[in-house]
């Protein structure tokens, strides 16, 4: 089965936990400790809501979706220094989404 994105990022995230610092930018996240790793988060959703703004000025998205990969980026970190991973925030979305998206998939369904 072809892994994603997301689970190849998230593998890579985990065996990084006890990799090597000097080597490994993710290793020396995980090194730093979770004050680090949070504020590199809290940076890159500073950064990303200038890019933002940026955006809808000049209508180019391109720094927005960088800076968005950034804040995924390191939330996935975050998430894997305290023993979580995307999974978890996927079904988060999916229980969220729930009955609405059921009902919308059996609507798509009665079309076809
Ligand atoms: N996807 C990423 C990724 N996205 C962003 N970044 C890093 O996140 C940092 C972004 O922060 P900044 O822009 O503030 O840059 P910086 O000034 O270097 O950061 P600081 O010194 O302030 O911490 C940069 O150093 C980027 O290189 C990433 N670093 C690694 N990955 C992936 O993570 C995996 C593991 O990486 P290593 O641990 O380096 O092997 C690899 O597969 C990489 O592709």
């Amino acid at each position: 089965m072809t892994q994603s994105i997301l689970e190849q990022l998230d593998a890579v995230l985990s065996s990084r936990k006890d990799g090597d610092p000097g080597s490994s930018y993710v290793a020396g996240l995980h090194h730093k400790g979770l004050n680090k790793i949070l504020e590199k988060v809290g940076e890159e959703a500073v950064e990303t809501v200038l890019a933002a703004k940026d955006a809808e000025l000049d209508g180019d998205n391109s720094k927005l979706i960088y800076e968005t990969a950034d804040l995924w980026f390191h939330s996935l970190v975050m998430l894997s220094h305290l023993g979580s991973n995307h999974q978890q925030v996927l079904d988060e979305l999916a229980r969220r989404f729930g009955l609405s998206g059921l009902d919308e998939k059996a609507a798509r369904d009665n079309q076809s």
